[in-house]
């Protein structure tokens, strides 16, 4: 099947997605700008028409569904009837260049793809005819200056510079195989990403440039270094990228890649332990994101979203990339070094910006200010996903916002597996159910189906066909790969429960689960119950070992800022204690609090449960 033919047969993407994968045109058009110009440039901005509706949000209790605007009404008929076929071959730079004849055609209309601001007021918008034609460029700086073939590999490491954009397209174009880092690594995690990946190129910027080159000496198969200096420096041994890329050709074939030849090479988080490196086709992140974008965000070619991820994650491939492109929405990026929630409200307050993407510690983190000084009206559509995210957190946003979280959950090694779909009634601390093309269970050991409301492990029905966003194994870890494949099941790692009416409720990594005295407790359920207490800003819960019980629930928590001072701790333990006791069962209540300023995450956020365990196991052995 040709990529002309490549439809996706559902009921309800046949007419939109077959025109997006129609044939892509090459085009050339005369670019005066440099690079500097077109980051400064102001090309448009997006008319009042443009930006998305306004919603109005009459949803006053979380039980009532919201219009779904591209997905589906009907949770149960759209997965019937959801098909996604793959074809022979397919590459997403055909989809952006899809979008850009489009806009030339005046089916989409003259506004931002990728909208991206700095801290220092900058700012840069592109439409789809620009990103395709400057990832054209950086396509012929690959193959034409780096040497590139079809099938190498590069490491790219950037953070949130337009560039990032720019080089994951020309990859897609050139056939070239990319694995994103995260501006956060050291020497030592440079060193261990290119000799995992065998790349023959690294990607960067000035400040990783040093420390690749502290190490490129013990990788044997990186040939070429790129560099995109964001001070406009050279660097000896490495390529200078703002050269190359006012030299590059605009003319560009779009590599013929087979849908099931290797694509990305991600790296998980490694909250449970070292990284893995899970490997996605051109169609399992290409085409499987169609549900992230479609379904679960719910994106239109009028919306623009705002993903926080940091570049080197999957999430950043899900809700900054293929997530929104596939739909037409243009992608909004602040490039800054930190998250900062009082500069996220403004920001909210004043681009329109119509969906939001942002894991719970950046919730937890806006509802400590007072959300009614900010004007978030044109937000409509707010997500949340990577860790379980507390009801009181959603409660709270609800009130100042009057928006309802809802919640996502999928891995590296997936696309999105489950979400609280817009036609789903919400049930605050429920994942919501399954994607349409997942077959989501909850299993126990056998490979049986668990009854409603008993915890087993989550998993991915994976026979007679997987679906088409699995990952296709970590590379070069057979043993590993094999391990989390048990009967017709690819298990993913984490415990959960499915209720009478099929939704689907975390109870937690299936290594953070908490065995006390013949009790099972996840330690999510603690940690949203801790949040509850007005003393409590974040906690981490873990097991602590206990000579009676064998382990007890310890908790770790950052005192809200209005009792930093507290003196009589004893007191305020026994406090969160009994809180706890009342609003979940009281087994559950944490036996052991300790008072903390931080916890430990990983680069992307997430609580590093396995470090706070293993230290507790460690000083009382
Ligand atoms: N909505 C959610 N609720 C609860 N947990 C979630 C949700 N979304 C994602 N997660 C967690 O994040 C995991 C996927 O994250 P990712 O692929 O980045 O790697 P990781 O599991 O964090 O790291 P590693 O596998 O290296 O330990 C899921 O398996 C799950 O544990």
């Amino acid at each position: 099947m040709s990529l002309h033919t490549a439809v996706l047969k559902c009921e309800q993407l046949i007419h939109r997605v077959a025109q997006v994968f129609a044939t892509s045109t090459s085009r050339s058009r005369r670019l005066g700008n440099t690079y500097h110009d077109l980051r400064h440039s102001k090309t448009f901005l997006p008319s009042p028409q443009a930006t998305a509706p306004r919603c109005i949000h009459t949803t006053a209790a979380y039980g009532t569904r919201e219009v779904s605007r591209t997905g589906f009404d009907d949770y149960e008929a759209g997965r019937r009837n959801f098909r996604l076929e793959v074809p022979e071959y397919f590459n997403f730079a055909n989809v952006v260049d899809d979008w850009a004849q489009k806009e030339k055609t005046k089916e989409r209309a003259d506004q931002p793809a990728l909208w991206w601001i700095d801290d220092h007021g900058n700012q840069l918008q592109w439409n789809f005819q620009q990103l395709a034609e400057y990832s054209k460029k950086v396509a012929n700086i690959l193959q034409a200056s780096c040497g590139l073939r079809h099938g190498d590999r590069a490491v790219v490491i950037l953070p949130r510079v337009p560039e990032w954009w720019l080089v994951n397209i020309a990859c897609l174009r050139a056939g070239v195989v990319l694995s994103p880092g995260t501006t956060q690594l050291m020497s030592k995690d440079i060193l261990h990403r290119l000799r995992m990946s065998g790349a023959s190129c690294v990607i960067t910027d000035d400040v990783t440039a040093d420390r690749v080159d502290q190490v490129s000496a013990q990788c044997p198969d990186l040939k070429v270094k790129l560099l995109v200096s964001e001070t406009g420096q050279t660097r000896e041994g490495w390529l200078d990228y703002r050269q190359l890329f006012r030299e590059a050709s605009l003319q560009h074939e779009v590599a013929k890649t087979r849908s099931l030849e290797p694509m990305q090479l991600f790296f998980t988080s490694g909250t449970t332990g070292a990284p893995k490196m899970a490997e996605h086709t051109h169609a399992s992140y290409g085409l499987g994101h169609v549900i992230t974008g479609r379904y679960w965000l719910d994106l239109t070619p009028n919306d623009v979203i705002w993903n926080m991820s940091d570049t080197g994650w999957a999430k950043s491939a899900y809700s900054n990339l293929f997530g929104p492109w596939v739909q037409g929405a243009c992608v909004f990026i602040h490039h800054t070094a930190k998250f900062d929630p009082v500069e996220t409200l403004k920001i909210l307050s004043t681009v329109p910006i119509s969906t939001m993407c942002t894991p719970p510690t950046a919730y937890r983190m806006m509802i400590q200010n007072d959300l009614s000084g900010y004007d978030l009206s044109r937000l409509e559509h707010v997500v949340s996903a990577g860790e379980p995210l507390n009801p009181e957190v959603m409660a709270e946003w609800k009130a100042g916002t009057g928006l309802t979280i809802r919640e996502g959950y999928g891995q590296s090694e997936t696309c999105l597996a489950c979400g609280m779909f817009r036609c789903l009634d919400v049930r605050p601390g429920s994942m919501g159910k399954p994607a349409p093309g997942y077959d989501l269970r909850v299993i126990d050991d056998k490979c049986q189906e668990v009854q409603p409301g008993k915890e087993g492990d989550l998993a991915i029905k994976v026979k007679p066909q997987p679906p088409v966003g699995l990952f296709t194994r970590y590379l070069d870890d057979p043993v590993r790969t094999a391990g989390v494949f048990r009967g017709d099941y690819y298990v993913m790692g984490d415990r959960g429960l499915r209720d009478e009416d099929g939704y689907l409720w975390f109870v937690g990594r299936a290594d953070d689960v908490i065995l006390s005295a013949g009790y099972r407790i996840g330690p999510f359920e603690v940690e949203s119950a801790l949040i509850e207490h007005p003393a409590v800003a974040e906690s981490a819960v873990v097991s602590s070992p206990d000579h009676i019980r064998g382990e007890v629930v310890k908790a770790f928590i950052i005192l809200s800022p209005s009792y930093r001072d507290v003196r009589q701790t004893e007191e305020l333990i026994k406090d969160i204690q009994e809180h706890v006791k009342k609003t979940t069962a009281p087994y559950k209540y944490p036996r052991q609090i300790e008072f903390v300023e931080e916890l430990p995450k990983t680069v992307s956020g997430k609580i590093r449960r396995v470090e706070l365990r293993t230290k507790e196991w460690e000083k009382k052995s």
